[in-house]
Formats: structure tokens, C-alpha cells, sequence
């Protein structure tokens, strides 16, 4: 049997209910206590690493969990890292950037509901974390309704139901029923399964805090981004549909580039959860292609976020940095 670690980090899965409201109480061997029978597939061990409401999740801490799996590589076949459902897709990401070429599976999950109330879902998707874990599947995952998915393509979608993970512009890699893994056929898996063989595992966590996700709307002011030149080095843009920025009676456009001509590296991306960017349909869109701006194609806002904190805490030129960034990653 394999051997697989648990690493606990807190969020509603493991909380009690106190007079403030929920706190993270429960560590990582009383969370193995509520799902026995797994022991039956695999050894299990279990380590609280830290124990936080995801909304506290920041980068060091994700560096924290991206050093923690490093340290037991050697010793375990797979991860299960039980974390709050809030930041998950933000910390499933950084992983993925943290522990590049890494030839195990490491599944993220939480739950909805308490591990120790009525009705959790927190059985389920922990014993489903597990399974997967258990696989000779190499990335970084989430678990969550019964669905397996890849950490850079996880979207909390939905504040209060169980359902409330989807895979966004990416196939979902499984989904469990009945304890049964049964792999998406969409997928070529055999050729995921293989993509990491030649390269070595590397942890590198440094990720630069610098950074801004900045969402347009109708009427916003030009001279934020004044502000924004003078006090980071790269900045999200959250344009309009398929990618647009006003240039016209309020114009963005000119305050872009000259965000780029200051050096920042400017990504662009979408407001809209599906489907991702293609500047090249409206004129709207089309006035950024003359500029050196990076293309977040279909990347989740998550994904782009943790994605450019690592590009410029590790990379030093821009056509690295963009060619990182632009770069299909799972
Ligand atoms: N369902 C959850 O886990 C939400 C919680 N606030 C957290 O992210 O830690």
C-alpha cells in the first residue's frame, strides 16, 4: 500500500462553531479520525502545519505548505492538503507555480460543512482527496463535490452550496462515485500522466507581493493608475467581454501604456468567468495588441494572480516573464 500524507491547514472543515462564529479547532489526525475506512487503501499520516480561516491565507503561508510537502517528498507517494474553501484556488495555483515538474499527486480540498457536523460534505471530499492522492497522477489538484480537477483551473463559484468548485475552461480530470475514479475521456491522460518525466522537481517560493488585480468598469478614473505606476511592478487588468479597455471619453488605453512604458508588467484578462480573452475582434481590443502587454488567455483571475507573483519574484526580463505567463500551465 502507499503511503500518503495529510498536511492540514484549517478553513471550515476543520472548525467548531464558537461565539464568534466558526474557527478552525480540529488538527489533522482528528480529521482522519472521522474517515476510517480509507486506512483500508492506503497508510496515512497526518500533520497540522498551521490552522486558519483561508481568508488569512497569504503568499508565505503557501510557501509555508509548498516547503512542508518538499521536506516529506521522499517519504510519501501523495499529498492531501485540507484547506478553507475561500482561497483554495489561489493556494491549489501557487502550488502548481511552487512545486514545478513535481511527479506525485497533491490534491487541495475542504468542505462547505463542518468534519464535525450533521450532514458535512467534509467525508466525502477528504476520502475522495485521498483516493486520488493515491494514484500514480502527478500536479497539483482539487477535490471537491465528487469532482477532481486541476488547481490552476479551480473556481469557487458558489458562497454557501457543497457544489461550489467548477473547473473553468478546463476539462475536469475525474469524478469519483461510489469510490470509483472514473478519468474524463476527453482528456489524453496517459499524455498528462507522463508530462512531468523528464524534468526535475524544484521548489521555488518566492512569489513578489507587488501586485494588483484592478477590475474596469463604466466611469473609472484614469488617475488610479498613477497611483498604480508609482507603487507596483505588475497589475491585472480585468477588462470588458471577450478583452476590452475604454479609450475613448475616459481613456485607460493611454494610462496602459504608460504603465508599460514605466515597466510594469500589465496583464490582461477578462471580467467574464468563461471563455477567456481574444483582442483581436473588437477595435476596442485591438489598440493593446500594439503594445507589450501579456495575454492572460483563458487563465482563471486566481491562477493569473498567483502566476504573476511568481513570474516577477523569480524571472527578470520581460519576454521571460511573459513567455512564463502566456504559457499553459497544470
Ligand atoms: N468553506 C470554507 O472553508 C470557508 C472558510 N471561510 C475558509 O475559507 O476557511
Amino acid at each position: 500500500m502507499k503511503k500518503i500524507l495529510l498536511l492540514a491547514t484549517g478553513g471550515t472543515i476543520a472548525s467548531s462553531e464558537t461565539e464568534q462564529g466558526l474557527i478552525p479547532t480540529i488538527d489533522a489526525q482528528q480529521m482522519l479520525s472521522y474517515i476510517p475506512e480509507i486506512e483500508e487503501i492506503c497508510y496515512l499520516s497526518g500533520i497540522s502545519i498551521m490552522n486558519v480561516d483561508s481568508t488569512n491565507m497569504n503568499p508565505k503561508l503557501m510557501a509555508k505548505i509548498a516547503a512542508a510537502i518538499y521536506s516529506k517528498y521522499q517519504e510519501y507517494d501523495g499529498f492531501v492538503v485540507t484547506h478553507g474553501t475561500d482561497t483554495m484556488g489561489y493556494t491549489a495555483a501557487a502550488l502548481t507555480y511552487m512545486l514545478q515538474n513535481i511527479k506525485k499527486p497533491v490534491v487541495v480540498t475542504g468542505s462547505q460543512i463542518a468534519i464535525k457536523a450533521l450532514n458535512t460534505d467534509a467525508k466525502k471530499n477528504l476520502t475522495d482527496a485521498i483516493r486520488f492522492a493515491n494514484e500514480d497522477f502527478p500536479g497539483i489538484f482539487v477535490a471537491f463535490d465528487s469532482k477532481i480537477m486541476y488547481g490552476t483551473y479551480a473556481v469557487k463559484v458558489k458562497t454557501r452550496s457543497t457544489d461550489s468548485f467548477q473547473s473553468i475552461n478546463f476539462p475536469t480530470v475525474a469524478e469519483i462515485k461510489e469510490g470509483k475514479i472514473i478519468y474524463n475521456s476527453i482528456l489524453n491522460n496517459d499524455e498528462y500522466r507522463d508530462k512531468f518525466k523528464s524534468h526535475e522537481l524544484k521548489l521555488q517560493t518566492n512569489l513578489c507581493e507587488d501586485i494588483l488585480i484592478l477590475k474596469i468598469f463604466p466611469g473609472i478614473k484614469p488617475h488610479i493608475f498613477d497611483y498604480i505606476k508609482d507603487n507596483y511592478k505588475g497589475v491585472i487588468i480585468e477588462s470588458f467581454g471577450i478583452g476590452g479597455i475604454p479609450n475613448a471619453d475616459y481613456d485607460i488605453v493611454s494610462k496602459v501604456q504608460e504603465l508599460i512604458q514605466a515597466g510594469l508588467a500589465v496583464v490582461i484578462t477578462t471580467q467574464c468567468l468563461c471563455e477567456g480573452i481574444d483582442l483581436s475582434i473588437y477595435a476596442v481590443g485591438k489598440i493593446l495588441t500594439k503594445y507589450k502587454i501579456i495575454y492572460a488567455g483563458d487563465m482563471t483571475t486566481e491562477a493569473a494572480t498567483m502566476k504573476l507573483m511568481w513570474a516577477l519574484g523569480n524571472l527578470k526580463d520581460f519576454s521571460s516573464i511573459k513567455d512564463f505567463m502566456e504559457g499553459r500551465f497544470l
